[in-house]
């Protein structure tokens, strides 16, 4: 597929900004891009705001709707760093987003302070498994009384000390993103403060490499003359080129070849969990494969329409219902890069009451790839009521 090849020189990390919408975090992508190309044009490419919200529907609007995805490296390491949508219509696609990263900044406007997707993303950000947040302040140079400034901060610590977020050590940043972006040195050093943060708090996790290996599928493409390549960020494992795999998922089964890697352009000899990666499928037209699915190494992982389910149901003041769910609800289910709807078997209970942790089972209308333990969200008409772990497979 490229031409040049990608190098591990640096120690690799999955990063994204989320947050309430408009508080920034998309010019802040493009002012870190900004900063490091400045710093070190070797390194990292500057992609400016347009570079960033690209489709038309998301310049007209002025805001993000789907997650991208941008590279850049600071002198300790390499970041894939997604910028994840904060409008509630949106949540969906930050779901998948939050899936992927290793740690996350959150962007709060210190104009407007926490707001309902701030609260909204930290919940979920701790239901999917995002292990450290670093929070940007933004809009710092909007805001001249410092009292007030630390008055965000301190609301900022409490949101996320009460989803389970250790709030008194979480860095907390005072950013300009669009000061930063405009060369303003004071801003432009603030970026780089967040940056020192990230590298210093968020750790390297470490990599399954000795799993099988399975990527979830987030995008497929056509590449003329080449063929169907599929890209999602490795979960686990590591793969060559000329592996056998399968694509599991939302309907048959498909066996297949890995014929070409890569990573943001690069080619790659390998993927490796925690790459995001781009994998060229032999044989394989377009329409054959979706989101949702899994490439992964044969055998290594199944797919199943029924399962039982540890949950808890948010209470009203997280977002969640304000009335119990009873017998055959039926909302959506969030894996990985993928919803489905589905139904829920209460068993005996005769109810679940928003702020109740259940056990119940969980019917699907298709098949998703599981293992125990993996990690979902329940949505019902746009906002998020519930979020659990896969505790056994059924059929
Ligand atoms: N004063 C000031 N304005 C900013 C700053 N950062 C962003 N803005 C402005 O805030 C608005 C929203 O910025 P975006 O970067 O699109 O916000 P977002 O969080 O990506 O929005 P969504 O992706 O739609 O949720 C724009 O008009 C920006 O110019 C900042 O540091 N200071
Ligand atoms: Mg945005």
């Amino acid at each position: 597929m490229a031409k040049s090849q990608y190098t591990r020189t640096k120690p690799h990390l999955n990063i994204g900004t989320m947050g309430h919408v408009d508080h920034g975090k998309t010019t802040l992508t493009a002012a870190i891009t900004k900063v490091l190309a400045d710093r070190d044009p070797a390194t990292t490419r500057y992609v400016a705001f347009d570079g960033i919200d690209k489709a038309p529907e998301e310049h007209d609007r002025g805001i993000t709707i789907n997650i991208s995805h941008v590279e850049y490296e600071t002198p300790a390491r390499h970041y894939a760093h997604v910028d994840m949508p904060g409008h509630a219509d949106y949540v969906k696609n930050m779901i998948t987003g939050a899936a992927q990263v290793d740690g996350a900044i959150l962007v709060v406007s210190a104009q407007d302070g926490a707001m309902p997707q701030t609260r909204e993303h930290v919940l979920l950000a701790k239901r999917v498994g995002v292990p450290y947040l670093v929070v940007a302040l933004n809009k710092s140079d909007a805001v001249e009384d410092e009292e007030l400034l630390d008055l965000v901060e301190l609301e900022v610590r409490e949101l996320l000390s009460d989803y389970g977020f250790p709030g008194d050590e979480v860095p907390v940043v005072r950013v300009s993103a669009l000061k930063a972006l405009e060369g303003d040195p004071r801003w432009v050093q603030s970026v780089v403060d967040l940056l020192n943060a990230v590298d210093a708090y968020v750790p390297i996790p470490p990599r399954e490499l000795g799993e099988p290996f399975l990527m979830p599928i987030e995008n497929v493409l056509t590449i003329s003359g080449r063929g169907t390549v599929v890209t999602g960020k490795v979960e686990r494992g590591i793969l060559r080129i000329g592996d056998q795999v399968e694509v599991v998922g939302l309907g048959e089964t498909i066996s297949t070849v890995a014929t070409g890697l890569e990573t943001f352009g690069k080619s790659l000899p390998t993927a490796e969990a925690g790459d995001n990666a781009a994998v060229l499928l032999r044989g394989i037209k377009r329409d054959q494969v979706q989101r949702g699915q899994v490439v992964a190494l044969p055998g290594s992982v199944t797919p199943h329409k029924s399962f039982k389910a540890h949950m808890y149901a948010l209470r009203k003041e997280e977002g969640g219902r304000h009335t119990p769910f009873v017998a055959n609800y039926r909302p959506q289910f969030f894996f990985r890069t993928t919803d489905v709807s589905g139904a829920i078997d209460l068993g005996d209970l005769p109810m679940v009451m928003p702020g109740d942790t259940v056990d119940l089972t969980v019917h699907l209308g298709k098949e998703v790839p599981m293992d125990v333990g993996l990690g979902f969200a329940v949505r019902e008409g746009g906002r998020t009521v519930a979020a659990g772990t896969v505790s056994e497979l059924l059929d």
